[in-house]
């Protein structure tokens, strides 16, 4: 499997609409001018996806396998049979542009330690610690325990799973006793389920666990367009935005990459000082 037949234009609700207007103007007789300029704004949007993955760097080797094996397992059966509690699905995967972002902001970082929350099949895990120093450390945390033999496997393809702890469990369990024993992290990466994100945030900001000068990235923070979109009932995505955007003492990002990465960092660590 190629970088881009990972597709990443499915995220984006605008474009499910426009290919809803294409075929509304199609079956409705619309003047060919429109029809047209809807194929010319979705061949637009195809070009800017083919033209950001050909421009961003290709992955590893190690990286195809991972590709491969998610697609190809059957987890909708393991699911049926009970052998995963999450519906895993292998659009899940942060895929090249996505990984190779999470590589740069270790590099940028300086990182020597990382967490990642919501391993899946080791995506991001192995992208973050490709940028990591001999010395450095990446865990990584999932609730299924199916995955630590099946991922472990792919991992250890790669000569820098040497760097990799997986851990099985609950992540506010394992961020708990992190803090307990000392334990920061220059980077964390949040990719699982929302709901624990608030409880997340307290672990990391206030009780310690994310190092001085450290960085939080939230990704599906537009969360396939429920973040932004009209609801009568505030969701799990909305709840993590409104407590953000209340919180005085981040400096935040919001970063259209994909299905969107919330970037957080303590505001007396981005805010420069003025010379004297
Ligand atoms: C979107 S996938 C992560 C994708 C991964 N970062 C990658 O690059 O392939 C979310 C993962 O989080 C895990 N997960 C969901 N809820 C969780 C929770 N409460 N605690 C820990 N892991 C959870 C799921 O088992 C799944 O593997």
């Amino acid at each position: 499997m190629s970088k881009s037949e990972h597709i990443l234009s499915h995220y984006n609700p605008a474009v499910m609409e426009m290919h809803r207007a294409l075929k509304l103007a199609q079956d409705t007789g619309a003047s060919p001018d429109v029809i047209k300029s809807i194929e010319t704004a979705l061949e637009l949007v195809d070009l800017r996806e083919k033209y950001t993955d050909s421009v961003t760097s290709g992955e590893t080797e190690v990286f195809h396998k991972i590709l491969t094996e998610t697609y190809k397992h059957d987890w909708q059966s393991l699911h049926s049979d009970g052998k995963t509690k999450w519906n895993l699905r292998p659009k899940m995967m942060t895929g090249n542009l996505e990984g190779q972002f999470l590589k740069s902001m270790v590099s940028i970082q300086n990182a020597k330690r990382v967490l990642d929350i919501g391993m899946f099949t080791g995506y991001s895990a192995l992208s973050m610690a490709e940028a990591l120093p001999a010395d450095g450390e990446l865990v990584t945390v999932d609730l299924e325990e199916y995955l630590e033999t099946f991922t472990g496997s792919l991992l250890r393809e790669s000569p820098h799973s040497k760097k990799i702890q997986i851990s099985i469990g609950s992540p506010s369990d394992y961020m708990r006793e992190a803090v307990k024993a000392g334990k920061t992290f220059d980077l964390i990466f949040l990719d699982a389920d929302k709901s624990y994100y608030l409880e997340f945030f307290k672990i990391i900001f206030e009780e310690g666990l994310l190092a001085p000068r450290g960085t939080v990235l939230v990704d599906n923070a537009f969360a396939h367009g429920s973040g932004y979109k009209p609801s009568a009932e505030e969701n799990s995505t909305q709840r993590v935005a409104s407590a953000v955007e209340a919180d005085q003492s981040l400096h935040k990002v919001m970063v259209p990459l994909r299905d969107g990465v919330l970037i957080l960092r303590r505001k007396t660590d981005v805010v420069g000082e003025v010379p004297q």
